[in-house]
């Protein structure tokens, strides 16, 4: 391998519970003996999507090339966080053959993309692809855009109504940005709700972005990793509501962690979590949880009120078995009556 290859990089965005971690999972299972380095940034304190990548297993991405970055969005921490993370990966890496970088469901992806066009950076790697993961299933159900409608019978009351949708602005910056969108949950819709949002995203999204429909986020990795866009290079077509600011989202959202008892009937429970998101309007929650007398823990999901579980792996004997939920929504959650429901 040349000294001067540069490596190629992919970062995944996607709004919250769109199925990145599965799409990341899928490319890595398929990978086809490429080592793969992962740098995964999430929202929230428990480092759910590092803990399910790593206990996948899989050869090409070994637990040592798998960097997490806690502190807040990647967005706001590229130079603190995200530049040691890749020169620390580069340092040692002489036989890497990808770098993918999962952001956290709120981060915008243009900030993160311009540190790869700082000087250090460019040298040595290339962005081959931005990928962004949709939720068509979220999309059908209207979750990013308001509706068009209601918003101005409310202007015609009151002239002054603002629209300011944080959800809407994260959504589109993503897809704005995008050489790829993985249009992901097909299975939810039917054939018609399918065409229908398919169109509607291939209009909403850059002009040059490819559209493709997946379910569980499987994609060919010869198409998903070889895009060769060299993103570094064209940030001028990947428009940004946040272009010319410093002003972020994030203060828009809210999240926190709860700790589980162990649980007695975890169907039951699922389905109370599935009622608090209702009732709460929870954008997101997900944790392991500990369910008496099973050697294995519980992986629990929910992207609003769709909620899966599955016992991922076992507990491992020098590890305590927490149950643990992160819970994130728009600002303004109902801290208090959340964890009461929840405990
Ligand atoms: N029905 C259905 N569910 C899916 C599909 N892909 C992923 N999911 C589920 O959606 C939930 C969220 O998936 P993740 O891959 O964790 O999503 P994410 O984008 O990484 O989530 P965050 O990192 O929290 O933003 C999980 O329960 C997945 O099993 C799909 O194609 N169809």
């Amino acid at each position: 391998m040349s000294a001067l290859r540069k490596i190629p990089a992919t970062i995944v965005t996607g709004f919250l519970g769109a199925g990145k971690t599965t799409f990341i999972r899928s490319l890595l299972e398929n990978a086809g003996g490429r080592r793969i380095a992962l740098v995964i940034n999430e929202f929230g304190d428990v480092g759910v999507d590092g803990d399910i990548l790593k206990s996948c297993g899989v050869e090409s991405c070994r637990d040592e090339d798998i960097v997490e970055l806690a502190n807040g969005c990647l967005c706001c921490t590229v130079a603190d966080e995200f530049l040691p993370a890749i020169e620390a990966l580069l340092k040692r890496s002489d036989a890497l053959d990808h770098i993918i970088i999962e952001t956290s469901g709120l981060a915008l992806p243009k900030p993160l993309l311009k540190a790869f066009d700082w000087p250090q950076v460019r040298a040595r790697v290339t962005v081959d692809g931005v990928i962004a993961v949709v939720d068509a299933a979220a999309v059908a159900d209207g979750r990013f855009v308001d509706d068009a409608e209601k918003l101005a019978a409310e202007r015609a009351a009151d002239p002054a109504v603002a629209h300011d949708n944080p959800l809407e602005e994260v959504y589109q910056d993503q897809l704005f940005c995008a050489d790829l969108v993985v249009l992901n949950k097909i299975d939810l819709l039917d054939p018609d709700d399918a065409e229908r949002v398919s169109r509607s995203i291939a209009a909403a999204a850059r002009g040059r972005a490819k559209v493709i429909a997946t379910e569980e986020g499987r994609v060919d990795p010869a198409i998903a990793l070889g895009l060769e866009a060299g993103a570094e290079d064209d940030l001028a077509s990947r428009p940004s509501h946040h272009d010319g600011s410093e002003a972020h989202d994030h203060d828009d959202f809210d999240s926190f962690v709860v700790e589980v008892p162990p649980l007695a009937d975890p169907a039951d429970y699922v389905r109370r979590l599935a009622e608090i998101t209702e009732r709460h309007d929870v954008l997101r929650m997900k944790g392991f949880l500990d369910v008496a007398g099973k050697p294995m823990r519980l992986l629990v999901q929910g992207v609003g009120a769709r909620f899966r579980q599955q016992y991922d792996r076992l507990w491992r004997a020098d590890e305590a078995r927490r149950g643990r939920l992160v819970v994130i929504g728009q600002k303004g959650l109902n801290r208090d009556a959340i964890e009461a429901a929840l405990r």
